[in-house]
């Protein structure tokens, strides 16, 4: 057993561990730690930049971004050390002093830049789109939605690649070692690989190589940890969606905290919209063609047609999340396309078939944000709106919920009540049912029809015929870009006039 013994003299020679532990933990560990981090951090600051050169129009960012990062990705680490270190050791002396650790960080950072800019911008372009949408029609900014929602969401989807990089960039310092630190800043492997000469064995660096597994390992099981919690909030993975039937008590309990139904019951004061000769063309696609339409104040239009007829558009050209290629849509007289687009956005507000909600934000904090970023409300007046909203579409008991742990009925309740929130004339309805479960579409339709009773001015895309029969108060057909029929739902439904309309209902009903 002779090799045996060899084997343990080698690698776990207990006394030349005990003399290099202070050393590594003092120096080794210290300096291991600084260089990590410190690179990280540069890397950060360089990776944002590269993200957001790499995400932007202009070709002139995009095109340097993708220089740096094919050449800081495709270098080995050792070869981009070397060539820093060595390379500009003149400067770096004449800069920093004899030093060569401030030039190991900057290489290590100039190579974590260019991982860091690359998970960056996929954790930015992984976020859908419909969240800058929603960003936008609650009247953000592009710049707000980018640094409230969109950029938080897509750092947070990268966060374990980001823990990953700062282990790559713990693991990478040990190459620092090639540029000759000075004793002082010798990091772990250095001062393991410096005793492993004095003792003769290897133990040294066994120890190096548990100290790195002590600094990496625990961070990774941090990350996912960190990871689920921001994913799914505090409650965690227990509170899962309700059924369907849970939801139709959810929403009994909230009619009775409802004004009464019927004639008297307006909450709401509805704004008019008026739509004249109204274009839109996305690229050479025309996608409206001269589109006129009246909705009264306080009424329900639902807009029907087939698919692609250009019914979403229509209704983003209300609120212009797209512009208008030519015509004018009125609002109270006033034309929209002269308003700012965040002040036309408070006032007309929009549901999507997707929800649209923010993962990283609780029921309430979905419907709070705009009033406390927008609105800039004090954060206790904002809660109580906020509660109220809740309240109203049955979800009181699910305030701190996260998305993920909503039912789509519930979700789509919870952005009917953050549309609310912002006090609203107008608000948009683009086919919010279509991604429902069938038990889920009624309590959603429900609180709809409950709105138009109480006076809100509704603009409604809806493949729900029956919604539109009873609680339109005109209802509107769609096919190629142009409104084919308009009228009350007896007159459209019942006695249609064009063949477009007589076929689309033969397939629809
Ligand atoms: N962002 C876009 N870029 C290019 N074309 C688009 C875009 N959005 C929609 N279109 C096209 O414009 C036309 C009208 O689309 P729109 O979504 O308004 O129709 P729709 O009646 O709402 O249909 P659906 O019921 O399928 O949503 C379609 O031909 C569609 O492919």
């Amino acid at each position: 057993m002779d090799w045996l013994e060899n084997l343990r003299r080698s690698f776990l020679d207990w006394d030349a561990m005990a003399e290099v532990l202070p050393s590594m933990i003092t120096v080794g560990l210290k300096n291991t730690l600084i260089l990590a981090a410190a690179s990280t951090v540069l890397g950060v600051v360089i990776g944002m930049v590269l993200a957001v050169m790499g995400i932007s129009q202009s070709r002139w960012l995009r095109l340097p971004a993708r220089i740096y990062t094919d050449i800081f990705r495709g270098l080995p680490a050792i070869v981009t050390i070397l060539i820093i270190g060595q390379g500009f050791a003149r400067m770096g002396r004449a800069l920093f002093g004899p030093s060569p650790f401030p030039l190991g960080i900057i290489a290590l950072s100039l190579i974590a830049g260019a991982y860091i800019g690359e998970i960056f911008r996929s954790g930015i372009q992984s976020v859908e789109r419909g969240q800058m949408e929603a960003c936008r029609a609650l009247s953000m900014s592009y710049g707000q939605g980018m640094r409230l929602i969109i950029i938080p969401q897509g750092v947070r989807r990268v966060l374990p690649a980001l823990v990953n990089q700062f282990i790559g960039n713990v693991k990478d310092s040990s190459l620092v070692y090639f540029l000759g630190l000075l004793a002082a800043e010798r990091e772990i492997f250095r001062v393991g690989q410096d005793q492993a000469v004095v003792t003769g064995n290897l133990s040294p660096l066994l120890l190096a190589g548990v100290f790195y597994l002590v600094i990496t390992v625990p961070l990774t099981h941090l990350v996912n940890y960190i990871d689920a919690r921001l994913r799914l909030g505090r409650q965690g993975q227990g509170s899962g969606a309700a059924s369907g039937l849970v939801e139709v008590t959810e929403l009994a309990a909230a009619s009775g905290t409802q004004p009464a139904n019927g004639a008297g019951a307006a909450r709401f004061t509805g704004g008019a919209v008026k739509v004249s000769d109204l274009s839109m063309s996305y690229g050479d696609l025309d996608v409206l063609k001269g589109v006129d339409l009246d909705i009264a104040k306080g009424t329900v239009t639902c807009i029907i047609g087939p698919s692609g007829s250009g019914k979403s558009t229509l209704l983003r050209c209300l609120n212009r999340l797209v512009e208008p290629k030519g015509g004018n849509i009125l609002l109270d007289g006033e034309s929209i396309l002269a308003m700012k687009p965040e002040s036309l956005r408070r006032r007309v507000g929009m549901v999507f078939q997707h929800f649209n909600l923010f993962p990283d934000h609780t029921a309430l904090e979905n419907v709070m944000l705009s009033l406390t970023k927008i609105k800039r409300m004090p954060k206790g007046e904002a809660r109580r709106i906020a509660e109220m909203r809740l309240t109203e579409v049955g979800l009181a008991g699910r305030k701190d919920h996260r998305p993920a742990s909503l039912s789509g009925g519930q979700q789509q309740r919870v952005a009917i009540a953050r549309a609310l929130a912002m006090d609203p004339e107008v608000i948009l309805f683009d086919e919010v049912t279509s991604a429902l479960d069938p038990e889920l579409v009624k309590g959603v339709l429900d609180l709809m029809a409950n709105l138009g009773r109480q006076g809100m001015t509704m603009a409604v895309v809806t493949h729900e015929m029956g919604f539109a029969r009873k609680v339109a108060d005109q209802v509107v057909f769609m096919d190629e870009g142009r409104i084919v029929e308009a009228g009350p739902p007896g007159q459209i439904f019942d006695n249609p006039r064009s063949e477009r309309l007589k076929r689309f209902l033969a397939e629809v009903l």
